[in-house]
């Protein structure tokens, strides 16, 4: 499990180490100085460049430049900031280092200058930095980013909100983000997860010191395989769980393909389709082993066993079955708030039928992209400018429902309150139509096995990300939403392989 917490709790279990005189900084700017070395192993004479800041994240970037230069590595600084660090420009000049006046140096110069070096350390703002460029950066920026040299960020790429991720425009994405003594939330979520690159952990010895509930959770593959249901040696297909699907009209039908594959394909005892009969005769001639419902509504008396509800893919928000469906599975508001179905998904058609007097439990997961889930915010009452995971906790907290918030990285928060969970599994690749209803199948199924809303929706998106790369080969191939489906056992296949080697 990766914990990501927020700048105060990182600060607050720092306080006790300063206090009792503990040099985080030289023990940061040590590890740092490792791990750039290890970047550094292949060219013959290394070189690089330390954007500093005149905070502490400007100290450390110094200390590592001057114990790089103990080891041979030419390394030098640049001011981004009016003045450096004390200490770190200290340490760094007496190692022979020699520290550059933005304001003193010619455009063309920079540009010659970054040319010539292997990396670049970003080390203007940490934990201390607002989101926004100065615009006195902009150059130094848009330099580094022209020559296409490797950045490493410090601690948190600069002007990243190191709790909610929030990153300025013209920010520089870093090859990888190396960070002290905890991983910062806004490494995790939408924003600085795509700046951060791969995120190296320095131990400082911070744990004893951190709260027990981190702000932000990414499962990691041994809690996937942990939770991920597999059949007991005397199970049934009913004992695995039975999920009925309320998808596709005679306008979308390949909604009702899409779910269902994603759904038996994750697992299911059982596959329900509930449809008119043009829709499920092509389900049908896709997934001969669905078993079909032609009904206009959602009796959950004519359709018999059923463990989990998903409504909405391919509807629309007044088709008898999305208002019958959410009905359902709310437990209170609507016209007939029946809560008869305590767990399934609520997808696309579904969530527009969702109002303000809607009511579910944590078992019950809305799955919105953030158009789908800025119309809910506003039908809510909710602010739709909230950043991505606001929104996603606001939207649990009014409807009582798990919501996981789709995207290239996508969110699962709880309704209790608890940590936001993230994931970063997926490609862009999953960028095409229909994906999403092969999500909502495989979190059905997850919901009908009977794991609690928010494991299902993680599992869900982790698998369903994971699936999209192998289809696509790591990002590199275009690919279906069917191919999404078809490549969630081989994905489950090698997150089990690596949980266990
Ligand atoms: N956590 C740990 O255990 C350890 C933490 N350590 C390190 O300390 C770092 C935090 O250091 P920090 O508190 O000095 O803040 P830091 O990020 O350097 O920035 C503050 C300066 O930037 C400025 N500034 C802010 N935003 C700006 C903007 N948009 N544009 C321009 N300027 C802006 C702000 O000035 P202001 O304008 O607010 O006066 C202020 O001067 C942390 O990230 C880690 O690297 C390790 O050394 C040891 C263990
Ligand atoms: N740029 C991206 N990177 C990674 N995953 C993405 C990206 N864009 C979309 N996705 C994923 O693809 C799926 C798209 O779902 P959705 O928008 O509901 O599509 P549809 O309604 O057509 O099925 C979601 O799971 C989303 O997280
Ligand atoms: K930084």
């Amino acid at each position: 499990m990766i914990r990501g917490y927020t700048t105060e709790q990182v600060r607050a279990a720092e306080r006790p180490l300063l206090d009792a005189g503990r040099p985080l900084m030289q023990h940061a700017a040590r590890a740092l100085a490792g791990r750039v070395a290890e970047h550094l192993r292949a060219p013959d004479e290394p070189s690089v460049v330390v954007l500093a800041g005149s905070g502490d994240n400007g100290g450390d970037g110094l200390h590592a430049a001057a114990l790089l230069r103990g080891q041979g590595i030419a390394a030098d600084a640049i001011a981004a900031a009016d003045g450096f660090h004390a200490g770190g420009a200290e340490a760094l000049r007496e190692a022979g280092g020699t520290l550059h006046d933005l304001d003193d140096t010619d455009p063309e110069d920079l540009q010659s200058r970054l040319a010539e070096v292997d990396l670049v350390l970003d080390a203007i703002v940490g934990i201390g930095g607002r989101p926004e460029v100065p615009a006195r950066l902009t150059t130094l920026l848009e330099a580094v980013r022209r020559c296409g040299v490797p950045v490493i960020a410090v601690d948190v790429p600069s002007f990243v909100d190191a709790s909610t991720g929030q990153a300025a425009p013209g920010a520089l994405a870093a090859r990888e983000t190396v960070t002290f003594g905890a991983v910062k939330a806004g490494l995790l979520l939408p924003g600085g997860a795509e700046l951060a690159g791969h995120v190296h952990l320095v131990d400082l010895g911070l744990a004893d010191h951190l709260p027990t509930e981190a702000a932000v959770l990414r499962l990691d593959d041994a809690e996937v395989t942990e939770r991920w249901p597999r059949p007991e040696r005397d199970a049934t297909k009913y004992s695995r769980g039975v999920v009925a699907i309320a998808a596709g009209s005679p306008r979308f039908p390949g909604a009702a393909v899409l779910t269902s594959t994603g759904a038996a394909r994750s697992g299911a005892g059982m596959v329900r389709v509930i449809a008119p009969q043009s829709v499920l005769d092509l389900v049908l001639h896709t997934r001969p082993e669905v078993v079909g419902h032609p009904a206009e509504s959602v009796d959950p008396e004519a359709i018999g066993r059923l463990h989990a509800l998903v409504v909405g893919p391919g509807l629309s928000g007044d088709d008898p079955r999305t208002r019958a469906g959410v009905d359902l599975l709310s437990t209170a508001g609507g016209e007939g708030a029946r809560g008869e179905v305590a767990r399934g998904v609520i997808d696309a058609g579904g969530l527009d039928a969702i109002g303000a007097a809607h009511r579910f439990s944590g078992d019950v997961v809305l799955t919105p992209h953030r158009g789908e889930a800025d119309r809910l915010a506003e039908r809510l009452g909710i602010d739709r400018d909230l950043p991505g995971s606001d929104l996603a906790v606001a939207l649990a907290a009014a409807t009582g429902a798990t919501v996981l918030l789709k995207g290239a990285i996508t969110l699962v928060a709880p309704a209790d309150g608890g940590p936001l969970r993230t994931q970063d599994d997926a490609t862009s690749q999953l960028a095409t139509a229909g994906t999403g209803d092969v999500l909502a199948g495989m979190a059905g199924t997850l919901l009908a096995a009977g794991l609690a809303g928010p494991d299902a929706a993680s599992l869900a998106a982790i698998l369903h990300g994971r699936a999209g790369r192998l289809a696509s080969r790591d990002g590199m191939l275009p690919l279906v939403a069917l191919d999404v489906a078809e490549h969630v056992p081989e994905a489950l296949g090698t997150i089990l392989a690596s949980a266990l080697s």
